[in-house]
């Protein structure tokens, strides 16, 4: 569960407001969608929420833990998909995943079991063992997904986990964080594709120009704008379509 209240982030000696008094909630078990234009604030508001940045103001909570108090106990918590997957070219998909693994400290055989088990149900066995240099797009996020879960957190943060992907990549990977879902677990994506949060999201916090626009279940939006369709609620609701991806 993750619960966040005004939560405000500058840059640039107070000229930037990436984040603006942001408050929202995500629950076990649901699938929570930050919707919003490029630049709206959803990357910085993960990257506070995964300590990566300190909020100028404002409050978190992770399972009822403070990342600003506690940062430690967060990283355990949380299985994180960050933007620029990160990963070292050098090692293989395998050897990465790993490396994750033992900086959570887990036992060499539970890690090796787990690299199986994931490699499974991600489809990655024709690549575990290569080197991450060169591979797809498609490739890196399910070497980064596997990497975010491999302590089998409780609460999973995707930035925009469907980027560069194609349409066969992004089913798979939507069943997949369903099948987490169904685990019980927290997941937090952010995304600018409107069709995204609308096939999988139970929750839509919509952001824009660093602010909570609206938050609700589909059929919430839907009724507060008065609309008759998501995507004609999303722009009523944002004010505009610039930077939204039907
Ligand atoms: N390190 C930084 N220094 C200065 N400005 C920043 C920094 N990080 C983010 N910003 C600014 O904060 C605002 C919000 O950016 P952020 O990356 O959070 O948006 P986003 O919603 O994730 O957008 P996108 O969909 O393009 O990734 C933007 O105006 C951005 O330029």
């Amino acid at each position: 569960m993750i619960e966040v209240q005004r939560l405000r982030k500058t840059f640039n000696k107070g000229k930037v407001v990436a984040v603006d008094e942001v408050s929202f909630s995500a629950r076990d078990g649901q699938i929570t969608g930050l919707l919003g234009p490029n630049g709206a604030g959803k990357t910085t508001t993960l990257r506070m929420l995964y300590t990566l940045l300190s909020p100028d103001s404002g409050q978190m909570r992770i399972d009822g833990i403070d990342p600003a108090a506690e940062p430690l106990k967060v990283k355990q918590a949380l299985g994180v998909v960050p933007d620029s997957r990160g990963l070292y070219d050098r090692l293989s998909a395998r050897e990465n995943i790993r490396y994750y693994g033992r900086l959570q400290g887990l036992a060499k055989a539970d890690i090796a079991e787990r690299i199986e088990r994931l490699a499974d149900v991600l489809d990655m066995h024709e690549f575990i063992d290569r080197k991450t240099n060169g591979f797809s797009q498609g490739q890196r996020v399910k070497v980064a997904i596997a990497r975010a879960l491999i302590h089998e957190p409780r609460t999973v943060l995707l930035d925009e986990p469907t980027n560069g992907l194609d349409v066969m990549t992004t089913r798979a990977l939507r069943g997949f964080l369903q099948q987490l879902k169904a685990e019980g677990r927290c997941v937090v994506l952010s995304t600018h594709i409107m069709q995204e949060v609308a096939a999988l999201c139970d929750r839509i916090v919509i952001i824009a120009k660093g602010r909570v626009m609206a938050e609700g279940t589909a059929d919430e939006l839907l009724r507060r704008s008065g609309r008759d369709n998501l995507e004609d609620a999303f722009v009523q609701l944002i004010g505009s379509d610039e930077g939204l991806l039907a």
